[in-house]
């Protein structure tokens, strides 16, 4: 049986060797654990090291600068031709919910920026629904003297589905809330199973305070899931 961090290194290397070619001139590179092996295996292949890489995070921007890899901004280079990113959960219908680690607004700009939005993830990010296996919330990304408004918002005005329970992410290692790369807060509001994922998404974008949402729907053109038998599994 894989371990998990195989199976990120399995989904992370085939979606590379599947999807960003020599022919390629700018490639975005998402964030989290999965991506550095996207990374990793970006190195691997000399004929990819004159690309340029577009970051969605301070941690992602150091990996393209620690890799020796051209480093461009989404304001030089707006038209990318492919994005690989992770995702904390997909559904079948290529829906994912992002930002576990605070990064979903960027990611979301690089995503959309792209051509082609490729997802690489492990086995236990497949899920039948959104919600059901990412228990800890939709992250709400909020500009931080909102974050109340918005909490309040999330319990009164949203008609397509309530949220369990809304929190604050507080940050591990420092008094306080996390702070994004965008200095914003983090709402993670869980609503248990997500029946329509595009119209919540509209609907929380619609709240006065909230800057980004870490639902991506109707974006991704395909995910790779690295297996516990060893194998990768596509989602199209
Ligand atoms: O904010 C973080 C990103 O959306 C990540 O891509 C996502 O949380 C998945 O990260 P990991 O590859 O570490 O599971």
């Amino acid at each position: 049986m894989a371990t998990i961090e195989a199976g990120k290194k399995l989904a992370a290397y085939k979606a590379v060797d599947d999807h960003i070619t020599a022919d390629c001139k700018v490639i975005g590179i998402g964030s989290g654990s999965t991506v550095v092996y996207v990374v990793e295996r970006i190195l691997q292949k000399p004929e990819l090291a004159n690309l340029v890489y577009i970051p969605t995070s301070f941690q992602s921007k150091l990996l393209i600068i620690e890799g020796g890899l051209t480093l461009g901004s989404i304001e030089q280079y707006p038209d990318i031709d492919v994005t690989i990113d992770g995702a904390d959960e997909v559904d079948p219908q290529l829906n994912a919910i992002k930002g576990g680690g605070a990064c979903q607004f960027q990611e979301k700009v690089v995503a959309e920026a792209a051509k082609k939005f490729v997802i690489v993830a492990d086995y236990r990010k497949k899920s039948t629904k959104l919600g059901v296996e990412w228990t800890k919330g939709v992250p709400i990304e909020v500009v931080p003297m909102a974050y109340k408004l918005v909490m309040r918002s999330l319990e009164s005005k949203l008609t397509v589905q309530q949220p369990l329970e809304s929190k604050l992410r507080m940050a591990i290692n420092k008094a306080g809330p996390v702070v994004t790369d965008n200095g914003n807060f983090v709402i993670d509001a869980h609503f248990g199973a997500i029946e329509r994922p595009a119209c919540l998404l509209k609907e929380l974008k619609g709240l006065t305070g909230v800057y980004e949402v870490g639902l991506f729907c109707n974006m991704a053109q395909i995910a790779y899931f690295g297996e516990a038998d060893g194998n990768v599994s596509t989602l199209v």
